[in-house]
């Protein structure tokens, strides 16, 4: 049984009385209700969903021996009151995740503004609950007032370099939502692989698949990572990256990418999208259309990252098009001239787009709700946040976490003691910073080893995205993380869904 009520990640606030008192909770007969005046009550499917999934975390080992006991205790019930309506729409990055959370002996109140804060409270509630001796469930009595430090927290996963099965997906969100994350980004196509079913160009898959039978996800495979990361308080967004790393888009959509010379023949290679046809922007505003269609959150994340120009440099075409364009040998304007059109077609659906640091890098005239998405970690990463604020852009934060870079011991302290607002700049600019992502880009990881790579390390992320400035103390955190992993272990002896290891990478 692991060490109780050590919280992750750490809330903004919690007052607990000296010698608190201890309720027990009987498992026969707890049980989450909506407090008369909430704005929803039964029927509100990300509650319904959460009250029985919760109940199963907290109560995951109960034996049904428990129900013998005589139990004198008034903690049966958490009541759940909602200031706001709405249970069917999607989180978005203006959510409210604020909530207050009051246990005593009389009562067990959970006071959300809106159901995504409900469902921060119901995983606090679940990680306060501990264990005695004799396998007594209880609560000790606290307050607590909590909230995110920054609203957007996320974890990409890159599903091209190798495939991950849905259940591996749905496992990452689960988990996400024990730490509080909020963003799943998906990374769901490039060079290697295009497992994305397309209805618009079904070819795109049954030709750019790593097997178009087993290693795609379908439509429905799409819907299903979609709702049950709403009922989880989690956004998807998703990251169809262009014009690089699209190798895969090339044998379904044949004309699309820029075929490479070898002196005045052409090679057999293939580099970027082509940005000099009018073909291209046909091809993207119907792809873009679709995933507009498929993905119901603003943002889409359009990539931009990393364009190799040598194979643009080889194709004559191109050439032609650079002196007609008078972009002389600066090709960081051809890509900018293929961003720019991008960034077009996609406000035309209506949609925000995020993209890499290159775009801005670049000097590409993007939108003033642009978000600059900041990986690169050669120049200091502090420096390309103080720019891409002054300039008036919000910025979202990797750099310091490619947690699919690993090293010998316990590499989750550097993830932990990064500070993203440490650079140079006004308030204003700090304040455009919305948080931060954890990448685990998939060269070296599949279902194998996607988890216990992933965990507890993300954790680390996640406390530093969450909670207070004030909160690094590692010696704190070393003892909040391992109880973290030891409840993530015991979920799966309890059979839980968490199936896979997790690393020991926290434990010597
Ligand atoms: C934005 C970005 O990170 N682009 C590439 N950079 C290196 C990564 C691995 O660490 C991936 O290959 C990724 O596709």
């Amino acid at each position: 049984v692991c060490p109780s009520a050590a919280l992750w990640p750490q809330p903004q606030l919690q007052r607990s009385p000296p010698a608190p008192a201890r309720c027990p909770l009987p498992p026969a007969r707890f049980r989450f209700a909506h407090a008369a005046g909430s704005a929803v009550g039964p029927g509100c499917a990300v509650l319904d969903e959460a009250f029985q999934r919760y109940w199963a975390i907290i109560f995951a080992g109960a034996r049904p021996a428990e129900n013998k006991q005589p139990w004198r205790t008034s903690c049966t019930e958490l009541l759940i009151s909602v200031a706001t309506p709405g249970c069917n729409g999607f989180p978005s990055l203006d959510s409210k995740e604020r909530y207050k959370l009051n246990i005593s002996r009389d009562s067990m109140l959970l006071y959300a503004d809106a159901v995504w804060g409900a469902l921060r409270g119901l995983e606090t509630f679940s990680q306060l609950v501990g264990r005695d001796e004799n396998g007594m469930y209880y609560v000790n009595e606290t307050e607590i007032v909590d909230f995110p430090r920054f609203p957007h927290r996320g974890v990409l996963l890159d599903t091209s370099r190798h495939y991950l099965p849905l259940k591996a997906i749905l496992e990452t969100l689960d988990v996400m939502a024990y730490n509080k994350f909020n963003v799943f980004h998906w990374h769901i196509v490039d060079d290697p692989s295009f497992p994305y079913e397309s209805f618009t160009f079904p070819e795109l898959s049954k030709q750019g698949a790593f097997n178009a039978m087993t290693h795609v996800y379908t439509a429905s495979d799409v819907q299903t990572v979609i709702e049950y990361a709403r009922l989880h308080g989690i956004r998807v967004i998703a990251e169809f990256d262009t014009p690089g790393h699209t190798l895969s888009w090339g044998p379904g959509a044949p004309g699309l990418l820029t075929p490479c010379y070898m002196g005045k023949d052409p090679s057999g290679t293939y580099g970027p999208i082509n940005p000099i046809f009018n073909s291209t922007y046909q091809f993207v505003t119907s792809l873009f259309q679709e995933i507009s269609s498929v993905f119901p959150d603003y943002f889409i994340h359009l990539g931009g990252d990393e364009v190799d120009f040598t194979c643009w440099k080889s194709n004559p075409e191109i050439l032609a098009f650079m002196k007609k364009m008078g972009f002389g040998e600066d090709y960081t304007k051809l890509e900018s001239y293929y961003i720019q059109r991008l960034l077009d077609i996609v406000s035309s659906l209506g949609k925000g787009y995020m993209v890499w640091q290159e775009v801005f890098d670049n000097g590409v005239k993007v939108r003033p709700d642009t978000i600059i998405h900041v990986w690169k970690n050669k120049e200091p990463y502090a420096e390309e946040m103080a720019n891409v604020t002054k300039a008036g852009y919000r910025a979202l934060l990797s750099s310091p976490w490619y947690l699919n870079r690993i090293s010998y011991g316990q590499d989750w302290m550097a993830a932990y003691q990064v500070e993203p607002l440490n650079f140079k700049g006004s308030t204003k600019q700090k304040d455009l910073v919305i948080g931060g992502e954890a990448c685990m880009w998939g060269e070296y990881v599949d279902a194998t080893n996607l988890s216990p790579r992933l965990w507890p390390r993300a954790g680390a992320v996640a406390e530093r995205l969450w909670s207070n400035a004030t909160v690094r103390n590692l010696q704190d955190a070393y003892v909040r993380l391992a109880d973290f992993r030891c409840e993530l272990l015991s979920c799966i002896q309890a059979g839980g869904l968490f199936q896979a290891t997790t690393s020991a990478t926290l434990n010597p």
